[in-house]
């Protein structure tokens, strides 16, 4: 394996670095940041340095296939025993939020007025709705695409194949929906029964993330995830150990990241927005505006389904609990908090102020949907007009990090417009209470983390070239701030 040179090109001049042997190695091994291994730390931009170029020699045939997580991997969450306390906590925190949004004092912290009985949260008519949901959900997946996807490409040298469906998958639930209630279907229920839905999802989470552990077991070692693999089985079984579980052509991970819980939020949503009307007349304005805002986010992410296929969660993680329990509990019964919130104590909301919500969601859309296009359109087709005219800078794997347009004001400019819808989903349920304001908290909680984990990624990957990107960027999500 030879030295690698890294090409730097910056306004006004192009430069080029010398590099080290891990850039030689993470240009030898493309997209797959697991060939080189570099110790990380911080520096003043706030972005790790590169300090120990190469633990181990680098990219051969056959470490390809070795285990891609060795016992001396550093371990996330905490290790084991953060895995296991996050899985009983997890679960603990979508209840509590269940029930302190239908409580009177609706409080975020502290115990909840009253704990449920096994007989609150187990009712075999949930187990049965929630079954032909995901049976519904399966259907909408497997009907005929209007295009077929490749994802990125594997550690084998393959990329999968995903079917591009989710948009009518959503637009076929809304008509199925629609159709149901003309016939009588009493949608206004469902938010009774919320908390034996979640009960069951959560039952089902578990059960799945045992059947994909097993499933592992069997699955050849070029299909196992970087993280997930150390060999704790609880550790493993949380953050999941096969990148991307497929029966057949049946992709679990892909599936679940967009259709149930994706499409269940905007269900539960509506559902409580059908339950306001039936109560007090008419939905409210500050629960209109929940819905509207949250389709919007939903209808976008299924629109763009493509996209998903170059986040973290499908070319990185393995599919465990984290995601499993994220995808199928976490995200319809805690992100549909504020609407649940609004059912049980409602807000009154003047048009000035619905006016400046709205202002700050479109302006939160507009900054998250510019900057995912921008960086997608620019990996699909760097020459692409709308993007050629940007500055980049190269790096010995072949590909250009983006460093003007909104990829040059902060390095993740996607997190910071997701952050500002976060809060415009908020506002509509007034600053009485913190409750509302849990995803926003969350939210952030979960960015901060994930941006952290995106660069130690992106520092594998690029080395020298990210960080001359994090001292031309040199705020990570909010200018001047963070
Ligand atoms: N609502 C929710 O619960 C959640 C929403 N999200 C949203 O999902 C979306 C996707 O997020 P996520 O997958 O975390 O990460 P990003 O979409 O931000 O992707 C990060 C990747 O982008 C590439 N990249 C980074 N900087 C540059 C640059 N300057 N130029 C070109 N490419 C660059 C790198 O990959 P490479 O170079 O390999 O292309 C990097 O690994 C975000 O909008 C986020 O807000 C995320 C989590 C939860
Ligand atoms: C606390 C806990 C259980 C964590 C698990 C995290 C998951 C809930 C999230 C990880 C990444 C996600 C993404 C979306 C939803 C939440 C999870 C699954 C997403 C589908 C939301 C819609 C966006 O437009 C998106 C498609 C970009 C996004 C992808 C990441």
């Amino acid at each position: 394996m030879g030295r690698g040179r890294v090409r730097l090109k910056t306004p006004g001049q192009t430069g080029s670095l010398s590099a080290l042997s891990v850039l030689a190695g993470a240009a030898a091994a493309g997209p797959d940041p697991w060939h080189g291994r570099a110790r990380l730390l911080g520096n003043g931009a706030g972005c790790v340095s590169l300090t120990d170029y190469c633990e181990r020699p680098l990219s051969s045939g056959a470490e390809t296939m070795a285990p891609p997580q060795g016992p001396r991997a550093p371990l996330e969450f905490g290790g084991p025993m953060g895995a296991a306390a996050l899985m009983l906590l997890l679960p603990a925190t979508v209840f509590h939020l269940l029930l302190a949004a239908r409580s009177g004092p609706a409080r975020l912290l502290g115990p909840p007025a009253s704990l449920p009985g096994l007989g609150a949260l187990w009712n075999p008519r949930a187990l049965l709705l929630w079954l032909a949901w995901l049976g519904l959900q399966t259907a909408l997946y497997l009907l005929p695409a209007r295009k077929v996807a490749k994802g990125l490409e594997l550690k084998d040298k393959s990329r999968l194949r995903y079917p591009i469906n989710g948009f009518q998958a959503l637009v076929l639930t809304a008509l199925l929906v629609g159709l149901g209630m003309s016939a009588g279907l009493p949608l206004g229920a469902l938010p009774e029964m919320l908390l034996p839905l979640a009960f069951v999802a959560t039952l089902t989470a578990f059960i799945f993330s045992l059947f994909l552990y097993l499933k592992a077991q069997v699955a050849p070692v070029s299909a196992l995830a970087p993280g997930g693999n150390s060999g704790n089985p609880i550790y493993d079984f949380f953050l999941g150990r096969e990148l991307n579980p497929r029966i057949c052509s049946f992709d679990f991970k892909y599936f679940c990241e967009l259709r149930p819980g994706l499409i269940g939020w905007v269900l539960i949503n509506l559902a409580l927005l059908v339950k306001e009307a039936e109560l007090r007349g008419s939905p409210s304005l500050a629960m209109w505006l929940v819905n509207g805002f949250q389709l919007l986010y939903v209808g976008d992410a299924l629109w763009h389904e493509e996209a998903v296929l170059t986040t973290m969660d499908i070319t990185h993680d393995g599919f465990g609990f984290m995601l499993a329990f994220g995808d199928i509990a976490w995200v319809p019964f805690t992100y549909s908090l504020q609407a649940q919130f609004l059912l049980h104590h409602p807000q009154p909301l003047g048009l000035p102020m619905a006016a400046i919500i709205c202002l700050i969601n479109a302006i939160g859309y507009y900054i998250f949907r510019g900057a995912n296009s921008q960086k997608n359109t620019f990996r699909k087709n760097p020459s692409d007009p709308r993007v050629a005219g940007l500055e980049t800078i190269s790096t010995a794997t072949g590909r250009q990090l983006l460093v003007s347009g909104w990829w040059g004001m902060v390095r993740h400019p996607n997190y910071l417009g997701d952050l500002i819808m976060a809060l415009a989903w908020s506002l509509p349920c007034g600053v009485s209470h913190l409750l509302p304001y849990f995803y926003l908290l969350y939210f952030t909680a979960l960015l901060v983390h994930r941006e952290a984990r995106d660069e130690r990624q992106c520092l594998q990957k690029y080395g020298l070239a990210w960080q001359e990107y994090c001292r031309r960027v040199p705020y990570r999500i909010m200018p001047y701030i963070y």
